[in-house]
């Protein structure tokens, strides 16, 4: 049985501490909004998961499994938590959406843990504090190597419900294929304040392509091994989406949250910058994601 710690029980810490529970793990939540029993439902199953849930720093020490699960924006605010749960022979798997996940926690753990990043493929969602819908999959992939396969046994493999981890030798290429779809997804349907279904539409369809295209002209010149192919994939996957799901930024937005659009958009935008691929409609929408007003600002 190992330790693990998950900060931020929302809707991938939640599931993520879920299936570690599942497999006889002594799972910590660390979070910023209290609650008292922490709820996965799934399929309609809703269950109490069995996990301390701590509230300060101060009530922890050093885990073996350190999961961040936070926004990217609310790194720096888990500095505490990261600085108390991450010694020197923890593994702290940064969970996150974007392309930069292990300079996000540059400075904030000992420098003997391992930062293992993740692309993250599980739709979830957080209802209420402590109140997780897990809507599909359960998977992340991560580089490969010893903390890989770390990570693999202590989800184990198989079984109903298993969280899935794949290992790749190429992860800037994974988490840039990950980006192009949280680049076009999430600042469309959290500006228009719809659902999956406002992808497949013909109306969006134009903006959807050139988003990607602008993307994966970026994501290669930042060393990512993408092809004209994944946009085509991405379209095909939009259009077999469940349409009334949405993606964590359109939640965010409908609860009046921050959003994470620096970590998507904004680094489109700066990679771009820096690598002198031009990027007009991404700065076009991060230039309108910038301009909402949260939590005042309303949509339907
Ligand atoms: N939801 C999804 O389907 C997917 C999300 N992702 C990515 O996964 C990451 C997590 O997203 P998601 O789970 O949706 O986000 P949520 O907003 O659902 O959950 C984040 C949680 O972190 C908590 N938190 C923030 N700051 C702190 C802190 N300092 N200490 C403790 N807890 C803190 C929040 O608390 P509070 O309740 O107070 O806000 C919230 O519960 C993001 O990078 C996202 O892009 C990737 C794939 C799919
Ligand atoms: C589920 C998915 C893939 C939607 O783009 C996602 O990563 C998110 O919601 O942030």
């Amino acid at each position: 049985m190992a330790s693990v710690a998950v900060i931020g029980a929302g809707a991938i810490g939640g599931v993520l501490a879920a299936l570690a529970s599942d497999r006889g793990h002594d799972v910590t939540v660390c979070v910023r909004t209290p609650f008292d029993v922490l709820t996965v439902v799934a399929d309609g199953v809703e269950r109490a998961v069995p996990v301390t849930i701590a509230t300060d720093p101060g009530q922890v020490t050093p885990a073996d499994w350190v999961l961040l699960a936070t926004k990217a924006q609310d790194t720096a605010s888990a500095a505490g938590w990261l600085g108390a749960l991450a010694g020197p022979g923890s593994v702290v798997v940064v969970a996150q959406n974007g392309v930069d996940h292990t300079a996000r926690v540059d400075g904030l753990v000992d420098p003997g843990a391992t930062v293992l990043p993740a692309s993250v493929r599980l739709g979830a969602e957080a209802v209420a504090p402590g109140r997780i819908v897990h809507h599909d999959y359960a998977q992340l992939t991560v580089p490969a190597g010893e903390a890989a396969r770390g990570l693999a046994a202590l989800y184990g493999t198989g079984g109903i419900g298993a969280l899935r981890v794949v290992a790749t030798d190429d992860f800037v290429t994974v988490a840039w294929r990950k980006l192009l779809s949280n680049a076009v997804a999430n600042p469309i349907t959290a500006l228009t304040g719809r659902r999956n279904d406002v992808l497949t539409e013909p109306a969006t369809r134009d903006l959807v392509v050139d988003l990607a295209r602008e993307v994966l002209a970026v994501g290669r010149s930042a060393g990512a091994a993408l092809t004209d192919d994944d946009v085509d994939d991405l379209v095909t996957m939009y259009d077999r989406m469940a349409p009334g799901l949405g993606t964590s930024m359109l939640y965010d937005r409908l609860a009046g949250r921050p959003l994470e659009h620096e970590y998507l958009t904004g680094a489109v935008v700066a990679t771009g910058a820096r690598t002198g691929v031009a990027t007009p409609l991404n700065a076009a929408v991060l230039a309108l994601l910038r301009g909402l007003r949260t939590p005042s600002d309303q949509v339907d």
